[in-house]
């Protein structure tokens, strides 16, 4: 792959940090999209799988993070959370419950015991399906906490276009800030990048001002160039973020998928000058996975990617390990899971 080399580092760290920015739109000029580069993927065809399991390997292997430092990286993951249910028996309630839950996602032993006086440590965004979208936003209101909508036939976009982009315009008049549109994986097996181009620019038109993120799927796109071609194809349609999976594939959110993302990500940037966001979903439970992941993005893009406008976890149950883990952090000890549970 040569137009994205690897960017060389000396050993993976993650030392003192910022305040994190809240989730707010705006600060970046909006990626605008642009024409489909069929030569520009021709270019990008060689993906050597050996060398980024070897580079994941080396990211998590070589991670140091000093134990004072570790609560503040930990707190950082929750403010990049999607905080997401996504299951066929979510109701009014459940969504109320996991919203009370963003407004509040620590103890107030955890908040005293950290020191965090008045910093509101929350989650980026709720993620919903698009029935409870107009719920969150209620249960939201005055947070500043995104609502993101699950739409285009979640999770496998396989109901016809003109539905899907229906489904788009119904979430954003609920007041979504930011809808998760998944592709159908066939327009990539079939290399169909004019199609899966034409679609995904229809579904950016659909969501005006709120954001779009375009999920691949990625463990059912078959092999990694896939993964990098349909990440630039859903990049050149303007996407604001690419996100790995729906959670629902068997297999989710994979270093080395995250690497080929990140590095589809830092070409576009390189040619265009527009930041995408990246969103690892699916499978990530726990507070060092988290981690993991924040040393990738640091690693590979840069601390700018360590914010929520361009970074967010697609998690269901990470919260849940960050909270005992904090807890460990302060205690010694560890307490139950189900003492932290969501909803
Ligand atoms: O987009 C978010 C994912 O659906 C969450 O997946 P998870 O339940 O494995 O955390």
């Amino acid at each position: 792959m040569t137009s994205t080399p690897t960017r060389q580092t000396t050993g993976a760290s993650l030392h003192a940090l910022p305040k994190a920015a809240p989730a707010g739109h705006g600060a970046l000029p909006r990626n605008p999209g642009m024409a489909l580069d069929i030569g520009w993927l021709e270019e990008m065809r060689h993906v050597n799988r050996s060398a980024l399991e070897r580079r994941a390997q080396t990211l998590t292997k070589r991670r140091s993070i000093k134990a004072d430092n570790q609560a503040a990286w930990l707190l950082r993951s929750i403010s990049l959370m999607d905080l997401t249910t996504l299951s066929s028996h979510d109701t009014d309630e459940r969504v109320r419950r996991l919203c009370a839950k963003a407004r509040n996602p620590l103890s107030a032993d955890l908040i005293a015991g950290l020191g965090l006086g008045d910093t509101a440590i929350r989650p980026a965004a709720v993620c919903v399906y698009h029935p409870f979208v107009a719920t969150a936003v209620k249960a939201l209101e005055g947070t500043g906490i995104h609502v993101a909508a699950v739409s285009t036939a979640f999770p496998h976009g396989l109901s016809p276009l003109e539905t899907r982009i229906a489904e788009i315009r119904a979430s954003v008049g609920d007041g979504a800030d930011e809808i998760d549109v998944v592709i159908p994986r066939g327009l990539v097996l079939g290399a169909k990048w004019q199609e899966l181009y034409d679609e995904v620019a229809q579904f950016r038109e659909a969501c005006g001002e709120a954001h779009l993120k375009v999920i691949l799927g990625t463990g059912e796109l078959s092999t990694l160039r896939n993964v990098m071609l349909a990440s630039m194809v859903s990049m050149m349609a303007g996407a604001d973020f690419i996100k790995t999976s729906t959670g629902k594939e068997s297999v989710n959110a994979t270093l080395p998928v995250g690497l080929i993302m990140t590095r589809a990500i830092r070409a576009y940037e390189e040619r265009t000058g527009f930041k995408i966001g990246f969103k690892p979903a699916g499978g990530i439970s726990t507070a060092k996975a988290s981690l993991d992941w924040l040393v990738l993005m640091k690693e590979e893009l840069g601390r700018r990617w360590l914010e929520p406008d361009l970074f967010r976890f697609g998690a269901s149950s990470l919260l849940t390990d960050i909270e005992r883990q904090l807890e460990h952090h302060l205690t010694g000890r560890y307490s139950a899971a189900h003492r932290h549970a969501m909803a």
